[in-house]
């Protein structure tokens, strides 16, 4: 991101971001440990990794609910957090959505929406009048101008989340942080509600940084995805490439379902060009997105739905497979199927479900373009120390 954009209103730069826990057994928890992050306005950002990665707490860092032990944060180019500077929340232009919505029973739907814009000092609180037009508003964008007068309470599980929303958007953020706030809501809602949240910050042209642990919810809303191991960002990069280009094996496993076959370079390529891997399952060919020296290490990952069944080796350059097949499950739309080749368990996705039993023996077609060359890397290492090694050991802000 050049200058420019990281000053522009919605623009969130976090730069070595840390922030580090000293828990009761005396252990020091890198929580947060060197992040940064450009983060685009108006961009539908999300965190995404395992509980106790770090995503909340990277948060709590934007919205000034926690103080960072090193780094910076800045919104539209403005020090909120670093080296003898800390803006509290209140003075940060952005809302906040939970997971718990957080919503006063005792209130109706108005008054629990103007309850920010109540609580301003004085000297910033608009006009009753103001107050009343901007909260009808913010429930005209989430849908609930009807049911404005109604008590919080005796709204749907959905309805309350919307409340949440028209809260947090009512004084005009320009940032918006979202913590898991569709995890409460049964499947049937939090899938309408994933595409509604985006369509909804995308009209309002305002910036989201959304914590999430589902991979689905990441993949379908997000414009961009960085995935949070240990503290640390593993990768950051659109939807798709997180999915078909995995930085390394964690990404890979937890985006989605990945076949992982190790293996070693026997016939090197340059980017872009096609290379050759000895893998348990015999020579596979793997389109290279960087250089692929002979003799390297590499972890090939092929998705499920990426073996297509076909009747036999059809020589065309793309691999193929033989295996027996261990297990068939209906999902629906496709079906899942396991298959052992050579010892080494495949799973596949096919849309064939009522002519593969257990035992048949199947041929499986996979592209070169739809393998991944992922480094032999690992994932990032885990981020704890004792105080006292601590102590020891410069700090990274
Ligand atoms: N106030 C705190 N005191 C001590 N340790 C904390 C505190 N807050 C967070 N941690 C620790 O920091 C690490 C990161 O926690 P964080 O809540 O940011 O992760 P997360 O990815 O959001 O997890 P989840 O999805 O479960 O909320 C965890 O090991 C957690 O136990």
């Amino acid at each position: 991101m050049n200058d420019l954009t990281s000053a522009a209103p919605g623009a969130i730069t976090l730069t070595g971001l840390s922030r580090r826990f000293v828990v009761d057994s005396g252990e020091v928890v890198d929580a947060v440990a060197g992040v940064d992050l450009d983060i685009r306005p108006g961009e539908f950002f999300t965190l995404l990794g395992p509980s106790g990665s770090g995503k909340t707490t990277i948060l709590r860092c934007v919205a000034g609910l926690e103080r960072p032990d090193g780094g910076e944060v800045r919104i539209g180019g403005r020090l909120l957090a670093g080296p003898g500077t800390f803006v509290p929340p209140q003075d940060r232009a952005i809302g906040m959505v939970f997971q718990s919505y957080a919503i006063w029973p005792h209130l109706s739907v108005f008054d629990n929406v103007a309850f920010p814009l109540r609580e301003l000092p004085r000297k910033r609180r608009p006009s009753a009048t103001e107050i009343e037009r901007r909260v009808a508003e913010a429930l005209d964008v989430v849908g609930l101008s009807v049911q404005s007068q109604r008590s919080a309470t005796r709204l749907s599980g959905g309805q309350q989340q919307r409340v949440a929303i028209a809260r947090a958007i009512v004084g005009r953020p320009e940032v918006l942080l979202l913590d898991e706030p569709l995890s409460n809501l049964d499947a049937v809602l939090r899938a309408g509600m994933r595409l509604e949240l985006r369509r909804l910050t995308k009209e309002l042209g305002i910036t989201a940084l959304y914590v999430t642990h589902d991979q689905t919810e990441a993949l379908e809303m997000s414009d961009r995805i960085a995935v949070v191991d240990h503290g640390r960002v593993l990768q950051c990069g659109p939807p798709v490439e997180i999915y078909r280009a995995p930085a390394n094996v964690f990404v890979a496993e937890f985006v989605g379902t990945a076949n992982r076959l190790d293996g070693e370079v026997v016939e090197p390529a340059a980017a872009g060009a096609v290379a050759v891997v000895r893998t348990a399952i015999g020579p596979v060919r793997v389109v290279a997105r960087q250089e692929l020296g002979a003799g390297e290490r590499i972890h090939v990952v092929v998705r499920p739905e990426s073996l297509h069944p076909v009747s036999g080796d059809g020589g065309d350059g793309a691999n193929h497979v033989e295996g027996a097949v261990t297990a068939v499950s209906f999902a629906g739309a496709h079906t899942h199927v396991r298959v052992d080749c050579a010892g080494v368990e495949l799973r596949a996705e096919v849309h064939r479900h009522d002519d593969l039993s257990v035992g048949d023996r199947v041929w499986f077609r996979f592209g070169p373009e739809m393998c991944a060359a992922v480094p032999d890397t690992g994932a990032a290492a885990v981020g704890t120390r004792t105080a006292s090694e601590l102590s020891s050991t410069p700090t990274g802000g």
